[in-house]
Parts: structure tokens; sequence; C-alpha cells
């Protein structure tokens, strides 16, 4: 069995995450997301449905905020500074991409460190890369999660990521880093990819480009990770990463659906949990 099941195990800590929400509650505090979407994005409206979801499951005060397509970067930063001093809400999400005209830097940079649940502020990301971690972008922190369920070894394994987001490829490595894989970063312009693919024991993939990791990429036995979202020409969602292909040779390989996309949600659930628990002692 190679599969890592990604629905499953974000399944199984949703009831153990109802758990301990009916606790927080009972101390008098309820964890409270508020996500906001900009634009009609019919991915991100998917996305930000299955959060909706999984946050009201878990017991949270949830809300998703719908601004149009034409909202002003003045008028969404003022909506921030609002939610930032609304004490109900314990975690704020602002769904990317954002519109071109307005600047991400700026939103991010706008959110609450404390209720940047997403880990993208700078200083959330300066934390995690200074090693002392507060918020963790939920993609690679759900990876982390995985890959410890199923029992992989990590230090001292060599680990490639591929992808330079500072969303998934950037966090993902310094996580890697932290727990003592040798880590190397590709990208776009990386020479002989599937050569330097080829040495790593750990491979995560997260470029956006429909089944581009072929069975030439990947070492026997390796861990395959696939961070891929895409459409293809059916509209069927599928990886970076050609399953079919790549499952026979990998020791362990996430599928699409039903890897890192449930886990980043749960991940998310789980960082907003912690920041109310956090609310109680003050
Ligand atoms: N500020 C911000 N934070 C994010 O975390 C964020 C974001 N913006 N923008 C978009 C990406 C993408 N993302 C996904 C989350 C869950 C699934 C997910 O649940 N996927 C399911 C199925 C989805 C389907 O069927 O379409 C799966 O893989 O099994 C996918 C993608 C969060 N993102």
């Amino acid at each position: 069995m190679t599969l890592i099941d990604g629905k499953a195990l974000a399944d199984k800590m949703a009831i153990a995450l109802k758990d301990k929400v009916d606790a927080l509650k009972a101390k008098g505090v309820t964890p409270g997301l508020v996500v906001v979407l900009v634009g009609e994005n019919p991915a991100s409206q998917v996305y930000v449905r299955n959060k909706e979801r999984r946050a009201l499951t878990a017991g949270f005060k949830s809300e998703i905020i719908r601004l149009s397509e034409e909202t002003s970067e003045k008028d969404l930063l003022a909506l921030i500074d609002q939610l930032n001093q609304d004490s109900q809400w314990h975690g704020i999400l602002v769904q990317l991409p954002l519109p071109a005209h307005i600047s991400e830097e700026k939103v991010l940079l706008a959110i609450d460190p404390e209720k940047d649940v997403d880990g993208f502020h700078p200083t959330n990301m300066g934390l995690l890369w200074s090693g002392s971690p507060v918020m963790m972008p939920s993609t690679p922190a759900g990876i982390m999660v995985m890959l410890d369920e199923y029992g992989v070894d990590i230090a001292g394994k060599t680990a490639l990521v591929i992808g330079r987001s500072n969303i998934v490829g950037k966090p993902m490595a310094q996580m890697l880093l932290d727990r003592h894989a040798t880590v190397t970063i590709a990208h776009s312009r990386t020479k002989n990819l599937a050569e330097v693919a080829k040495q790593a024991d750990i491979l995560v993939v997260a470029i956006g480009m429909g089944n581009f990791v072929t069975a030439d990429f990947v070492k026997p036995g390796a861990v395959v990770i696939d961070v891929g979202m895409n459409r293809d020409e059916n509209g069927k969602l599928i990886g970076d990463v050609k399953f079919d292909e790549v499952e026979p040779i990998a020791s362990l390989i996430t599928p699409v659906p039903g890897g890192v996309g449930p886990m980043t949600i749960t991940m998310l659930m789980e960082q907003t949990y912690e920041t109310a628990k956090r609310t109680l002692g003050k």
C-alpha cells in the first residue's frame, strides 16, 4: 500500500479537533475564522466552500466575506483593519490570488500577525525561518503531519522541493530542514531537473503544471508529495505528478484529489483553534 490518504487523515483529525473545540467552548471561547474572498475565481469558490464546511463541522464560528472584483485596495485594507480589532475573529484569511489592482504584499502586511492563520505575514515567515514558528503555512504544515503519520524518516534524507513560492516551496524547505533533511529547492530555471529529482528520497512537487513529474524524475522507493491542483482538458482535477506512472516506483505517494488539499484545510482549522486557545490567558 503506497497511498498517503490525506482525506482519511483529515477526517480523523477533524473528530479530535471537534472535542478540543468543545472543551475550549466550555471555557467561554469559540474559535472564529473569517475568510475574505475578492472576486469570482471559480477555483477559489470551491476551496472557500470546503473551508467553510470544515469550520462549521469543527464547531467554529465562521464567516465568508465576499467582495466584488472591483473592490479597491483601500476598502480591503480598511476591512482587514476592522477584522483585526474584532475579538470574535481569531483567524483572518484573505484568499489568494487577489485581483491585479490590489497589492498582495500590502494586504498580507495589514493582517495582524497574531491572526494570520495562513502564516503569510513576513513576521510569521521570519519566525519560521529563525526556528521558532508560531503560525505556519497550512499546506507544508499538513505535509509534515502526513510524513509523520506514515512513519517517514526525515533526518539525513535528501529532500527536493520543486517550486519556490512563499506559500508552499520556501516554508516546506524550511520545515524539512528543521527536521534535518538535506534540502534542495528547484524551480523553472533548474537545469537537468529530472536528474536532480532522481536523487531525492523525499520529493515535494509544487509547480502548478499538470502531470509534470513523470517516472524518470523519481528514485525507486522515494516518497512523493503532490501539491498540484490543475484542471485537465476535461475539467478534471489533476496534480503535478503523473500518478499512474509514478505510483509503482514510489514507496509512498499522495493522490490528487484526496491528498494534500484536505490536510491544508485541516491544518488551517488546527491553527485557528490554537490561536483561539492562546487568547484564554489574555
Ligand atoms: N490565503 C490563502 N490560503 C490558502 O490556503 C489558499 C489560498 N489562499 N488560495 C488557494 C490555495 C489552494 N488551497 C486549497 C485548499 C484545499 C483544497 C482541497 O480541499 N482540495 C480537495 C478537493 C477540491 C476539489 O475537489 O476541487 C482535494 O485535494 O482533495 C484545495 C486547495 C488553499 N489555498
